[in-house]
């Protein structure tokens, strides 16, 4: 029936666990699932999650920094789960909790294992009960047979009762299904019980185990034995350790302003001095001679003292200045007790609507809300700390997981490798119409141009009129900029099949030993299935070394949904066995948002995919690497 439980610490270590069924080969297992989809993405709020072909439920114990796992196959429905999940967490804290954050002695949860099966047992029994208690009465146990009896048997007016005649019969009287109901609160008493230390389950541990059997079942029930166990001398729970919090990192960095770069629209753009439009460069040259983008800039520093930062010697908490906007309105919650999800309920829906104010999709404001909700449920606040410094934290915690990338965003070093295997490394940008697909292809050419790369951008929107123009103008643009710099352009013209455009532009770099290959595609709504079926067929034929995502920093619920569908074309439309999904996004306009910087979330979370640009204007040099402290501080603002 169930097929894993487990306990582990929020930091990933497993503490206990009890396999019921083999995985199969391959299959990941539920708790590894959990971790990667659940946690690191802070999906905490959502009520289950399937790692196929598992149905896995969690519960935290918060004050303990642990999490509780329940697997089973998502076929069966199995209306105990919570409750073994509550049991479960309830024995094991009242058990480890002087324990708890030992990882080093790890043995020792081994113990866990005599009362596992107790609480197992109990809860599987209770179940049985009530099950038994719905049950059907047989038919001559039903009124309508005491009724039908009573009507033959028995003569009106000739003595004996109607109760009587049913007795005789057999039929028991009418027994109400719910005094049948198993004791839940002895239940309660004997989980209780089980999460004692020194408190040995069924007899098998604490000198009970000589006790015979019947004894035992007299004395009323498995755990009676236990108590005898207690008599002895439980060991004093001390109290847990404090939960651990996380800290995001970076700092934003000032580029001047340049040009506007868009010329295709212009015959005086070919004569235009290309130099103009570099600025003060893309980057900063490392020691190794690279050119790094630089980072993005917080849109919300005034360049004073930043009082959320929390990183001077002065814990953020006992700053005197009064919190303003968001975070003054928790506030007034200052707390010294134990959280509870009602105290956090209106605190959270003001979270979310700040979070949506700043343009997060809902849907996702939603989750993240409830996720924290679940991280700070049964915590303690602080004697320094007020109900404000703890959402925050949390939050903080929350977005820094999920906008911090979990695969490589070191584009360099991956053509460097697929390169040394004597083939162009390829990137396509895909997207929605006019969010500035070219425009950042250009931007990226600009800094591959600047790290030596040799580029050839092939013009793979045969349907827009104007787009292989509009490419033509910025590949001469960028070979004038860069002395030496190697940037052609590949094209076929307009109405040909672009899958056939780019297989041919890859084997001309292949030929030619250009470095990479940047293919611009069409714009196209999520919802125009030829046009996406046509995109799913260049990627299958051509399979990229990056698929990258282009979209507006302007975008609130929308976001969400563009990606959604571009990952489900890509899935239905390909093809293939294994299809290919969005790698990494690249978002645009992030000059004209201020400090709405909700799309970022929405589509990291969307995807768990890592934005890999931001784009913040209209010259080659307005690209810019995310980070993530600068955006989490303009959400929390
Ligand atoms: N302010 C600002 N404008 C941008 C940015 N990136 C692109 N643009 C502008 O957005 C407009 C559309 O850019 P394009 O590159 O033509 O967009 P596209 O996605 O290739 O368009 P289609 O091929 O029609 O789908 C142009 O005017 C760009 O200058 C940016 O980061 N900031």
């Amino acid at each position: 029936m169930i097929d894993l439980v487990a306990v582990l610490t929020k930091g990933g270590v497993v503490l206990w666990t009890r396999r019921m069924a083999t995985l199969r080969p391959g299959a990941p297992s539920p708790v590894d699932a959990l971790i990667s989809g659940v946690l690191i993405e802070e999906r905490a709020g959502l009520d289950a999650f399937i790692a196929d072909p598992f149905l896995v439920k969690w519960t935290f114990a918060n004050d303990l920094g642990l999490v509780f796992v329940v697997a089973h196959q998502k076929v069966l429905t199995l209306p105990y789960v919570d409750e073994l999940l509550d049991a479960v967490k309830s024995t094991f804290c009242g058990r480890f909790r002087d324990l708890v954050g030992d990882v080093a002695n790890i043995d020792a949860y081994a113990e866990f294992d005599d009362v596992f099966d107790s609480v197992l047992e109990l809860i599987e029994d209770k179940h049985r009960e009530s099950r038994k208690a719905k049950a059907p009465r047989p038919f001559n146990e039903s009124r309508k047979f005491q009724n039908t009896l009573e009507a033959s048997r028995i003569k009106p007016g000739k003595g004996g009762s109607a109760a009587a005649a049913a007795s005789a019969a057999g039929g028991g009287g009418t027994a109400d299904p719910g005094s049948s109901s198993p004791e839940t609160g002895s239940l309660a008493a004997k989980l209780e019980r089980l999460g004692q230390r020194g408190v040995g389950p069924r007899g098998k541990r604490g000198g009970a185990a000589g006790k015979p059997k019947a004894a035992a079942a007299a004395a009323g029930s498995v755990l009676d034995s236990a108590d005898a166990a207690a008599g002895g001398s439980p060991t004093q729970a001390k109290r847990g350790k404090q939960m651990r919090a996380w800290d995001g990192t970076g700092a934003a960095v000032n580029a001047d302003p340049s040009q506007k770069l868009d010329f295709s629209d212009t015959t005086a753009a070919d004569a235009s001095a290309p130099t103009a439009l570099i600025g003060d460069g893309l980057g900063k040259r490392a020691a190794d001679g690279t050119y790094d983008a630089l980072e993005l800039e917080d849109p919300a520093d005034d360049g004073g003292d930043d009082d959320d930062d929390n990183d001077g010697a002065v814990p953020a908490e006992q700053k005197k200045k009064p919190a303003t906007g968001l975070m003054g309105y928790f506030e007034r919650w200052t707390a010294g007790k134990i959280l509870a999800e009602a105290d956090l309920e209106p605190a959270m829906l003001k979270m979310k609507e700040h979070l949506v104010g700043k343009n997060v999709a809902a849907d996702i404001a939603t989750h993240l809300c409830e996720s924290v909700t679940s991280g700070l449920v049964g915590t303690k606040i602080g004697p320094f700390q007020s109900l404000s410094s703890a959402i925050r934290e949390q939050m903080e915690t929350a977005l820094s997981r999920i906008l911090t990338p979990s695969s490589s965003t070191d584009v360099l070093r991956d053509i460097k490798r697929v390169n040394q295997t004597g083939r162009p490394y390829t990137i396509t940008f895909v997207g929605v119409n006019g969010v500035g697909k070219s425009t950042n292809l250009s931007k990226v050419c600009f800094w591959l141009l600047q790290n030596k790369k040799r580029v050839l951008i092939a013009a793979c929107d045969t349907f827009r009129s104007g787009a292989v123009e509009q490419l033509r103008v910025h590949a001469r643009n960028l070979k004038a900029l860069e002395e030496g710099a190697v940037v052609d352009l590949f094209d076929k013209g307009y109405g040909k099949d672009p899958a056939g455009i780019a297989k041919e532009a890859i084997a001309h770099a292949t030929a030619e030993r250009y470095d990479v290959v940047l293919v611009d595609t069409a714009g196209r709504m999520q919802d125009n299935e030829p046009l996406m079926r046509a995109l799913a067929k260049l990627i299958a034929v051509n399979s990229p070394d990056k698929i990258v995502f282009v979209g507006e920093a302007l975008v609130g619920n929308e976001a969400v949904d563009q990606l959604s569908k571009f990952n489900q074309a890509l899935r239905d439309f390909s093809g293939l066995r294994d299809p290919r999904q969005i790698d990494g996004m690249i978002l645009t306009k992030f000059d004209t948002i201020d400090d709405k910087v909700g799309a970022a979330l929405s589509m990291t979370y969307t995807t768990g995919k890592p934005i890999l640009f931001v784009g913040t204007g209209q010259t080659y040099t307005d690209l810019r690497k995310m980070n993530v402290r600068t955006i989490v501080n303009a959400l929390l603002k």
